[in-house]
Protein backbone atom coordinates (compact mmCIF):
# COMPACT_ATOMS: atom_id res chain seq x y z
CA UNK A 1 0.00 0.00 0.00
CA UNK A 2 1.35 3.91 -0.32
CA UNK A 3 -0.12 6.47 0.89
CA UNK A 4 -2.50 9.31 -0.82
CA UNK A 5 -0.62 12.65 -0.75
CA UNK A 6 -1.78 15.63 1.14
CA UNK A 7 -0.50 17.85 -1.59
CA UNK A 8 0.01 20.81 -0.07
CA UNK A 9 1.16 23.17 -2.97
CA UNK A 10 -1.92 22.31 -5.16
CA UNK A 11 -4.17 22.95 -2.54
CA UNK A 12 -2.08 26.18 -1.58
CA UNK A 13 -2.50 27.45 -4.82
CA UNK A 14 -5.93 26.47 -4.78
CA UNK A 15 -5.97 28.85 -1.77
CA UNK A 16 -3.93 31.66 -3.43
CA UNK A 17 -6.73 31.87 -6.60
CA UNK A 18 -9.22 31.90 -4.14
CA UNK A 19 -7.48 34.88 -2.11
CA UNK A 20 -6.46 36.61 -5.79
CA UNK A 21 -10.47 37.29 -6.13
CA UNK A 22 -11.12 38.61 -2.54
CA UNK A 23 -7.91 41.18 -3.35
CA UNK A 24 -9.25 42.57 -6.49
CA UNK A 25 -12.97 42.70 -4.95
CA UNK A 26 -10.96 45.09 -2.15
CA UNK A 27 -9.28 46.99 -4.79
CA UNK A 28 -12.02 48.10 -6.92
CA UNK A 29 -13.34 49.70 -3.21
CA UNK A 30 -9.69 51.87 -2.93
CA UNK A 31 -7.99 49.15 -0.63
CA UNK A 32 -4.96 47.45 -1.47
CA UNK A 33 -3.95 45.06 1.11
CA UNK A 34 -0.50 44.92 2.32
CA UNK A 35 1.84 42.38 4.03
CA UNK A 36 5.04 43.80 6.10
CA UNK A 37 8.06 41.17 7.03
CA UNK A 38 10.58 42.48 9.35
CA UNK A 39 14.25 40.12 8.89
CA UNK A 40 16.98 40.85 11.14
CA UNK A 41 20.20 39.42 10.66
CA UNK A 42 21.29 37.21 7.87
CA UNK A 43 20.36 33.44 7.95
CA UNK A 44 19.90 32.20 5.08
CA UNK A 45 16.95 30.04 5.42
CA UNK A 46 14.88 33.43 7.16
CA UNK A 47 16.25 35.10 4.35
CA UNK A 48 14.98 32.29 1.45
CA UNK A 49 11.16 32.10 3.55
CA UNK A 50 10.57 35.55 3.54
CA UNK A 51 11.54 36.18 0.03
CA UNK A 52 9.21 32.99 -0.54
CA UNK A 53 6.18 35.02 1.20
CA UNK A 54 6.62 37.97 -0.95
CA UNK A 55 6.67 36.15 -4.13
CA UNK A 56 3.80 34.72 -3.18
CA UNK A 57 2.19 38.26 -2.37
CA UNK A 58 2.92 39.56 -5.77
CA UNK A 59 0.39 36.47 -7.47
CA UNK A 60 -2.00 37.11 -5.28
CA UNK A 61 -2.20 40.91 -5.98
CA UNK A 62 -0.92 42.02 -2.15
CA UNK A 63 1.65 44.61 -1.87
CA UNK A 64 4.68 43.79 -0.04
CA UNK A 65 6.49 45.76 2.59
CA UNK A 66 9.89 44.45 3.47
CA UNK A 67 11.84 45.69 6.35
CA UNK A 68 15.66 44.60 6.98
CA UNK A 69 17.88 45.30 9.52
CA UNK A 70 21.51 43.87 10.21
CA UNK A 71 22.29 40.96 12.58
CA UNK A 72 23.73 43.67 14.62
CA UNK A 73 20.34 45.37 15.09
CA UNK A 74 19.51 46.95 19.30
CA UNK A 75 15.80 46.13 20.46
CA UNK A 76 15.41 49.63 20.10
CA UNK A 77 16.60 49.23 16.80
CA UNK A 78 13.53 46.41 15.88
CA UNK A 79 11.23 48.16 17.87
CA UNK A 80 11.28 51.14 16.14
CA UNK A 81 10.61 49.59 12.69
CA UNK A 82 7.21 47.32 14.46
CA UNK A 83 6.05 51.00 15.96
CA UNK A 84 6.20 51.96 12.33
CA UNK A 85 4.21 49.00 11.01
CA UNK A 86 1.61 49.45 13.79
CA UNK A 87 1.37 53.36 12.26
CA UNK A 88 1.36 52.47 8.38
CA UNK A 89 -2.03 52.06 7.46
CA UNK A 90 -0.92 50.39 3.70
CA UNK A 91 0.80 47.24 5.88
CA UNK A 92 -2.71 45.49 7.22
CA UNK A 93 -0.41 42.54 8.76
CA UNK A 94 2.90 41.81 8.87
CA UNK A 95 5.30 39.15 10.69
CA UNK A 96 8.36 39.50 12.53
CA UNK A 97 10.66 36.63 11.22
CA UNK A 98 11.49 34.28 14.06
CA UNK A 99 14.10 33.24 15.51
CA UNK A 100 15.58 37.27 15.97
CA UNK A 101 19.30 36.83 16.37
CA UNK A 102 20.76 36.21 20.11
CA UNK A 103 20.50 38.43 22.10
CA UNK A 104 16.95 40.33 21.13
CA UNK A 105 14.11 39.59 23.36
CA UNK A 106 11.26 37.87 21.18
CA UNK A 107 8.53 38.29 23.50
CA UNK A 108 8.94 41.71 23.58
CA UNK A 109 8.74 41.97 20.17
CA UNK A 110 5.80 40.23 19.73
CA UNK A 111 3.87 41.92 22.29
CA UNK A 112 4.81 45.22 20.78
CA UNK A 113 2.78 44.28 17.57
CA UNK A 114 -0.52 45.75 16.65
CA UNK A 115 -2.71 42.27 17.77
CA UNK A 116 -4.64 43.35 14.70
CA UNK A 117 -2.09 43.72 12.32
CA UNK A 118 -0.30 40.29 14.02
CA UNK A 119 -0.43 37.63 10.61
CA UNK A 120 1.30 34.93 12.17
CA UNK A 121 -1.46 34.85 14.75
CA UNK A 122 1.13 34.31 17.35
CA UNK A 123 0.43 37.87 19.12
CA UNK A 124 -0.44 37.26 23.47
CA UNK A 125 -3.79 38.17 22.98
CA UNK A 126 -4.50 36.38 19.42
CA UNK A 127 -3.81 33.35 21.34
CA UNK A 128 -5.91 34.36 24.24
CA UNK A 129 -8.51 34.58 21.90
CA UNK A 130 -7.88 31.34 20.63
CA UNK A 131 -8.38 29.84 23.88
CA UNK A 132 -11.02 31.92 24.53
CA UNK A 133 -12.93 30.72 21.41
CA UNK A 134 -13.08 34.79 20.15
CA UNK A 135 -12.64 35.40 16.26
CA UNK A 136 -8.70 36.70 15.39
CA UNK A 137 -6.04 36.13 13.00
CA UNK A 138 -5.21 32.21 13.82
CA UNK A 139 -1.50 30.66 13.83
CA UNK A 140 -0.75 29.91 9.75
CA UNK A 141 0.76 26.54 10.22
CA UNK A 142 -1.89 24.95 12.27
CA UNK A 143 -4.92 26.46 10.49
CA UNK A 144 -2.54 25.43 7.08
CA UNK A 145 -3.11 21.51 8.47
CA UNK A 146 -6.74 21.98 9.32
CA UNK A 147 -7.35 23.34 5.83
CA UNK A 148 -5.43 20.76 3.92
CA UNK A 149 -7.01 17.70 5.99
CA UNK A 150 -10.56 19.45 4.97
CA UNK A 151 -9.67 20.09 1.50
CA UNK A 152 -8.90 16.18 1.35
CA UNK A 153 -12.06 15.11 3.54
CA UNK A 154 -9.87 13.58 5.79
CA UNK A 155 -12.49 13.70 8.97
CA UNK A 156 -11.25 15.02 12.41
CA UNK A 157 -14.25 14.94 13.94
CA UNK A 158 -14.06 11.98 16.42
CA UNK A 159 -10.48 11.44 15.51
CA UNK A 160 -7.69 10.64 17.52
CA UNK A 161 -4.77 13.01 16.55
CA UNK A 162 -1.38 12.31 18.61
CA UNK A 163 0.48 15.85 18.32
CA UNK A 164 4.37 15.71 18.41
CA UNK A 165 6.15 19.16 19.77
CA UNK A 166 5.28 21.55 22.09
CA UNK A 167 6.57 24.51 19.90
CA UNK A 168 3.85 27.60 20.49
CA UNK A 169 4.19 27.72 16.80
CA UNK A 170 2.63 24.23 16.36
CA UNK A 171 2.20 21.92 18.78
CA UNK A 172 1.37 23.86 21.95
CA UNK A 173 -1.74 26.14 19.39
CA UNK A 174 -3.17 23.24 17.05
CA UNK A 175 -4.81 21.28 19.64
CA UNK A 176 -6.64 24.35 20.15
CA UNK A 177 -7.62 24.04 16.99
CA UNK A 178 -8.53 20.72 16.40
CA UNK A 179 -10.65 20.51 19.54
CA UNK A 180 -13.21 23.37 18.17
CA UNK A 181 -16.79 22.24 18.16
CA UNK A 182 -15.89 21.92 14.10
CA UNK A 183 -13.43 20.00 14.04
CA UNK A 184 -14.08 17.78 17.49
CA UNK A 185 -11.13 15.80 17.26
CA UNK A 186 -9.51 14.38 20.32
CA UNK A 187 -5.67 15.77 20.75
CA UNK A 188 -2.75 14.16 22.63
CA UNK A 189 -0.02 16.36 23.01
CA UNK A 190 3.25 14.46 23.42
CA UNK A 191 7.17 15.67 23.25
CA UNK A 192 10.37 15.14 24.39
CA UNK A 193 9.92 13.80 28.09
CA UNK A 194 6.84 11.37 27.07
CA UNK A 195 7.22 8.12 27.99
CA UNK A 196 6.33 5.57 25.07
CA UNK A 197 5.44 7.91 22.58
CA UNK A 198 5.40 4.58 20.17
CA UNK A 199 2.56 2.96 21.97
CA UNK A 200 0.91 6.90 21.76
CA UNK A 201 1.52 6.89 17.70
CA UNK A 202 0.27 3.28 16.82
CA UNK A 203 -3.10 4.20 18.50
CA UNK A 204 -3.44 7.16 16.51
CA UNK A 205 -5.58 8.28 13.89
CA UNK A 206 -3.84 11.30 12.36
CA UNK A 207 -0.26 11.99 13.98
CA UNK A 208 1.04 15.13 13.69
CA UNK A 209 4.83 15.45 14.41
CA UNK A 210 6.46 18.81 14.80
CA UNK A 211 9.24 17.84 16.91
CA UNK A 212 12.41 18.96 14.81
CA UNK A 213 13.85 15.28 15.00
CA UNK A 214 14.81 13.98 11.36
CA UNK A 215 12.76 10.41 11.32
CA UNK A 216 11.09 10.50 14.35
CA UNK A 217 7.95 8.70 13.06
CA UNK A 218 8.81 5.31 12.00
CA UNK A 219 6.81 2.90 9.73
CA UNK A 220 6.18 0.26 12.82
CA UNK A 221 4.67 3.36 14.82
CA UNK A 222 2.04 3.65 12.30
CA UNK A 223 -1.47 2.05 12.37
CA UNK A 224 -1.85 1.09 8.89
CA UNK A 225 -4.28 3.87 6.68
CA UNK A 226 -3.92 6.48 9.35
CA UNK A 227 -2.97 9.67 8.12
CA UNK A 228 0.78 11.41 8.43
CA UNK A 229 1.62 15.30 8.52
CA UNK A 230 5.15 15.66 8.50
CA UNK A 231 5.67 19.57 9.56
CA UNK A 232 9.32 19.03 10.93
CA UNK A 233 12.43 20.54 9.48
CA UNK A 234 16.02 20.00 10.15
CA UNK A 235 18.64 20.23 7.70
CA UNK A 236 21.38 17.80 6.64
CA UNK A 237 24.23 17.43 3.95
CA UNK A 238 22.11 16.29 1.88
CA UNK A 239 19.11 19.15 2.52
CA UNK A 240 16.10 18.99 4.00
CA UNK A 241 14.88 16.23 6.04
CA UNK A 242 11.28 15.39 7.72
CA UNK A 243 10.25 14.14 11.29
CA UNK A 244 8.61 11.05 9.01
CA UNK A 245 10.95 8.10 7.82
CA UNK A 246 10.11 8.49 3.72
CA UNK A 247 8.92 4.46 4.63
CA UNK A 248 5.90 5.43 6.74
CA UNK A 249 4.70 6.03 2.37
CA UNK A 250 4.28 1.93 2.92
CA UNK A 251 1.85 2.46 5.68
CA UNK A 252 0.01 5.04 6.05
CA UNK A 253 -3.16 6.01 4.27
CA UNK A 254 -2.56 9.58 3.86
CA UNK A 255 0.80 11.29 4.28
CA UNK A 256 1.63 15.39 3.97
CA UNK A 257 4.83 15.45 1.85
CA UNK A 258 7.93 17.53 3.39
CA UNK A 259 8.64 19.62 1.04
CA UNK A 260 5.20 19.75 -0.91
CA UNK A 261 3.09 19.67 2.37
CA UNK A 262 2.36 21.74 5.08
CA UNK A 263 4.79 25.15 4.36
CA UNK A 264 3.16 26.14 1.36
CA UNK A 265 0.14 25.81 3.32
CA UNK A 266 1.70 27.76 6.49
CA UNK A 267 2.53 30.48 3.74
CA UNK A 268 -1.15 30.53 2.06
CA UNK A 269 -2.89 30.83 5.85
CA UNK A 270 -0.49 33.80 5.88
CA UNK A 271 -1.77 35.76 3.24
CA UNK A 272 -5.35 34.80 3.96
CA UNK A 273 -4.53 36.63 7.49
CA UNK A 274 -3.55 39.78 5.79
CA UNK A 275 -6.83 39.36 3.19
CA UNK A 276 -9.30 39.06 6.07
CA UNK A 277 -7.15 42.08 8.34
CA UNK A 278 -7.54 44.22 5.00
CA UNK A 279 -11.87 43.06 4.65
CA UNK A 280 -11.91 43.88 8.73
CA UNK A 281 -10.13 47.60 8.19
CA UNK A 282 -12.39 48.08 4.81
CA UNK A 283 -15.66 47.59 6.84
N1 LIG B 1 7.32 34.90 12.27
C1 LIG B 1 7.51 33.73 11.64
N2 LIG B 1 6.47 33.15 10.99
C2 LIG B 1 6.63 31.98 10.33
O1 LIG B 1 5.67 31.45 9.72
C3 LIG B 1 7.92 31.35 10.34
C4 LIG B 1 8.96 31.99 11.03
N3 LIG B 1 8.72 33.16 11.68
N4 LIG B 1 10.18 31.44 11.06
C5 LIG B 1 10.51 30.23 10.35
C6 LIG B 1 9.31 29.34 10.13
C7 LIG B 1 9.47 28.37 8.98
N5 LIG B 1 8.37 28.66 8.07
C8 LIG B 1 8.19 28.06 6.84
C9 LIG B 1 7.15 28.39 6.00
C10 LIG B 1 7.02 27.83 4.74
C11 LIG B 1 7.93 26.91 4.28
C12 LIG B 1 7.79 26.36 2.92
O2 LIG B 1 6.96 26.81 2.15
N6 LIG B 1 8.59 25.36 2.54
C13 LIG B 1 8.56 24.74 1.22
C14 LIG B 1 9.94 24.44 0.71
C15 LIG B 1 10.97 25.49 1.01
C16 LIG B 1 12.39 24.99 0.79
O3 LIG B 1 12.61 24.15 -0.07
O4 LIG B 1 13.25 25.51 1.53
C17 LIG B 1 7.81 23.42 1.29
O5 LIG B 1 7.65 22.89 2.40
O6 LIG B 1 7.41 22.93 0.24
C18 LIG B 1 8.95 26.54 5.10
C19 LIG B 1 9.06 27.10 6.37
C20 LIG B 1 7.68 29.72 8.54
N7 LIG B 1 8.17 30.15 9.70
Amino acid sequence: MTAQILDGKATAAAIKSELAVRVEALKARGVQPGLGTVLVGDDPGSHSYVRAKHRDCAQVGIGSIQRELPATATQQDVEDVVRELNADPACHGYIVQLPLPKGLDENRVLELMDPAKDADGLHPVNLGRLVLGIEGPLPCTPNGIVELLRRHKVETRGADVVVIGRGITVGRSIGLLLTRRSENATVTLTHTGTRDLAEHLRRADIIVAAAGVPHLVRPEDVRPGATVLDVGVSRDANGLVGDVDPAVAEVAGWLSPNPGGVGPMTRAMLLSNVVEAAERAAR
